[in-house]
């Protein structure tokens, strides 16, 4: 790490260091393959080959290994050089053969790799990982860091980054196929139709007429908002643009229910648990990841800092967070605890509001008021979908439970199930309706714009912005760092 550290500092930012790792197993075995990417892979390869000339692009070479700071003989190897082809010219001087443009460009993470296939003892492999570790600009690879690099670089789709490492982690022949299917980009591309149908370019003209059914949803309504009362706009719009956004939403509620949910992506949807101190919130983590994750005590503000758990709801992968209670304090641990908590809550998928049955008062009013203190701030529309949890069911007088869940149905309130962290009564009801709530994400989305669009086309059109969103976390359009942490953090180096 601390090598790693140096390395940085000497690295000019914006300027891509060279990482390298060994991407075979670890332990004796017959070949090991230690790979390298980034500009200084070349210079990397002529000094452990001892050679100026680097290998033909793509093919095969015996060559002597060796230490360049001893000249000292490591092994002799196969070498494979795999340039990045967009800068082919520094590669390739005018009259050499080069790999043709249309070739795929660099190795498997779009710049230059070279792999070193080496008898797989640990002195060989740890002497060839010393020897480049000495050279200037190279660097250990962080976990993933190669398929992150490929992402980047436009090589792989999330969707597909997903599928290699179900493909690396594949036991069954079930799943090595899928990984391939999913490798192959077909989910990808899938969602990125379903992404351009929605949008595509925002029209800065009025909209044109020849637009067919299918085209672009959210370019529509927008282009309806802006010159619907210059009249500019052809009859009948905006019936094509609900039938366009009916069958989307048909064709992605289908997409769910025909059994592929296994098939989402493994980053998981952002299941956070929030609500007062003491309401049983650290209890409900760990009884859903059956495990004792988080500490539980009866001293209020026992949780401060987020405590994570990814698991697998109804086939969906899920990253579930406890957080500190929500509650104003002194303490100033306990305050970046709630800080962190409501940031969380900013970023949450879904929401699981927490509170103690037996403190909640049924009167709509105050019921509300409760829950307000737990939901993250922001319009309902742009708000995280939320499942209210009345814990501690178990303390409640007989027919009590029946009235508060009465009370929640009137207020207009988020869907609502009685729990008891302390039997595990409730927790069917509880899970049932957070699979639904998974299920939704996006649907509710296009299901929303519905609603809105008889109220108000502004809205309407946040709604397919929303949902487009949604589609484009998936597909990598748009940028969301935290789900490729969760993504790449399950790859370990070398990969
Ligand atoms: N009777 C009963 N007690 C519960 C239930 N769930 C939690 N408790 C108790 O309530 C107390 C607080 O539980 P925690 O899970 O620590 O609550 P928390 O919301 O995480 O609390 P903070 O982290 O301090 O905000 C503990 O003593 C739990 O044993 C329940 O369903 N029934
Ligand atoms: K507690
Ligand atoms: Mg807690």
């Amino acid at each position: 790490a601390a090598l790693r550290a140096v390395k940085r500092l000497h690295c000019p930012a914006g300027k891509r260091d060279t990482i390298f790792a060994l991407s075979s197993g670890r332990g004796k075995c017959g070949v090991a393959v230690v790979r390298t990417s980034g500009p200084a892979s070349g210079a990397a390869l002529r000094s452990l080959t001892g050679q100026q000339e680097l290998p033909r692009p793509r093919a095969v070479a015996l060559r002597r290994i060796l230490d360049p700071s001893s000249a000292e003989t490591l092994d002799r190897g196969l070498v494979i050089w795999f340039p990045d082809t967009r800068y082919q010219s520094r590669h390739c001087p005018p009259g050499l053969s080069c790999p043709s443009a249309t070739l795929a460009l660099g190795g498997f993470t779009g710049e230059d790799c070279s792999e070193l296939h080496v008898h797989g003892g640990p002195a060989v492999v740890g002497g060839v990982l010393q020897a480049l570790g000495r050279l200037p600009g190279l660097r250990p690879a962080d976990p993933g860091e190669f398929t992150k690099r490929a992402f980047q670089n436009g090589k792989l789709g999330l969707t597909e980054v997903e599928g290699l490492g179900d493909l690396i982690h594949a036991e069954t022949e079930a799943q090595r196929r899928q990984a391939l299917r999913q490798m192959e980009g077909e989910l990808g591309q899938l969602y990125q139709r379903w992404s351009e149908e929605l949008t595509k370019a925002r029209s800065p003209s009025p909209p044109n007429p020849d637009w067919g059914l299918n085209a672009h949803a959210l370019a529509h309504v927008e282009a309806f908002i802006d010159f619907s009362e210059d009249d500019n706009l052809e009859e009948g719009v905006l019936a094509q643009v609900d039938a366009a956004v009916q069958t989307l939403q048909e064709e992605v509620s289908g997409h769910l229910q025909d059994g592929r949910r296994g098939e989402r992506l493994r980053g998981g949807v952002h299941v956070v648990i929030a609500g007062p101190t003491n309401a049983g919130k650290s209890s409900l983590l760990n009884l859903l990841c059956q495990r004792p994750a988080a500490i539980v005590s009866p001293v209020a503000g026992t949780t401060r800092d987020v405590v994570e758990s990814a698991l697998n709801i109804g086939g969906y992968p899920v990253v579930l967070s406890d957080t500190a209670g929500l509650r104003e304090t002194q303490d100033i641990v306990e305050r970046e605890g709630v800080s962190r908590a409501r940031e969380r809550l900013q970023r949450a998928d879904v929401v699981l509001a927490v509170l103690a049955a037996v403190d909640v008062d049924p009167e709509p009013g105050r019921f509300a008021d409760a829950l307000r203190a737990v939901l993250p701030p922001g319009p309902p529309a742009q708000r995280a979908p939320c499942i209210l949890v009345l814990n501690k069911a178990d303390l409640l007088e007989e027919g009590r439970g029946g009235a508060l869940l009465g009370a929640c149905g009137e207020g207009a309130l988020p869907p609502a199930c009685l729990l008891s962290c302390k039997t595990g009564e409730g927790v069917d009801s509880l899970l049932s309706l957070l699979g639904t709530q998974l299920e939704q994400i996006c649907l509710g989305s296009l299901g929303r714009y519905h609603g809105y669009k008889s109220l108000d086309l502004v809205l309407a059109a946040e709604e397919l912005r929303l949902a487009r969103r949604h589609l484009g976390k998936i597909t990598g359009q748009v940028s969301a760092e935290e789900i490729l942490d969760i993504v790449f953090r399950d790859f370990c180096v070398g990969k």
